[in-house]
């Protein structure tokens, strides 16, 4: 079951300057920073009610995000959505034909594990699904 909308990913340039310019829109410092280094990304998080918004900076040349930036402008990555069961999740969208990039969850930031949808299954949005890793 999708509880919420968990986060919502934007690829940023340069993560000291975003941080510094969604605390001045969102009126609040980001509550922490993480590295992921299995993804190539710096992260910063912001809590905005429910959901947040996570910054991504690329931290290698080979990261999604460095790639993304390369033909894309900064914006909008992906949305992640909140789970109760990642793994029932992942066989419930495989059986609905949804294409899984990475049907083992592997390690999120902030605590969770998450699983990758590919664009082309889902209306041209990275979609991301993401259970608390306990
Ligand atoms: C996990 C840490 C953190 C967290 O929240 O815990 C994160 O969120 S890390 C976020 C970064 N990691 C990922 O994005 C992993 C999943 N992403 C991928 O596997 C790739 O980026 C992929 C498969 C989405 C795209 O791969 P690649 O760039 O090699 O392929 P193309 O450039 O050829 O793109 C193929 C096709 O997809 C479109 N595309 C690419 N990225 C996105 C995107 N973010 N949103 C929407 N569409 C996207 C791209 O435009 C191509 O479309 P086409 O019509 O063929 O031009
Ligand atoms: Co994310």
């Amino acid at each position: 079951m999708m509880r919420k909308i968990e986060h919502i990913g934007i690829a940023v340039k340069d993560l000291k300057k975003s941080n510094e310019l969604f605390a001045l829109l969102l009126g609040k410092e980001h509550y922490k920073t993480e590295s992921v280094a299995g993804e190539g990304v710096e992260t910063s998080f912001f809590q905005v009610g429910e959901t947040k918004v996570e910054l991504l900076q690329a931290s290698r040349p080979d990261s999604p995000i460095a790639k993304y930036l390369e033909k894309k402008s900064e914006g909008v990555h992906h949305i992640a959505l909140d789970v109760e069961d990642i793994h029932a999740e992942v066989k419930r969208l495989k059986e609905a034909g949804f294409e899984i990039l990475n049907e083992t969850p592997k390690q999120g930031a902030d605590n969770k594990i998450v699983v990758f949808l590919h664009p082309r299954s889902t209306n041209g949005v990275l979609v991301e699904l993401c259970q608390n890793a306990g």
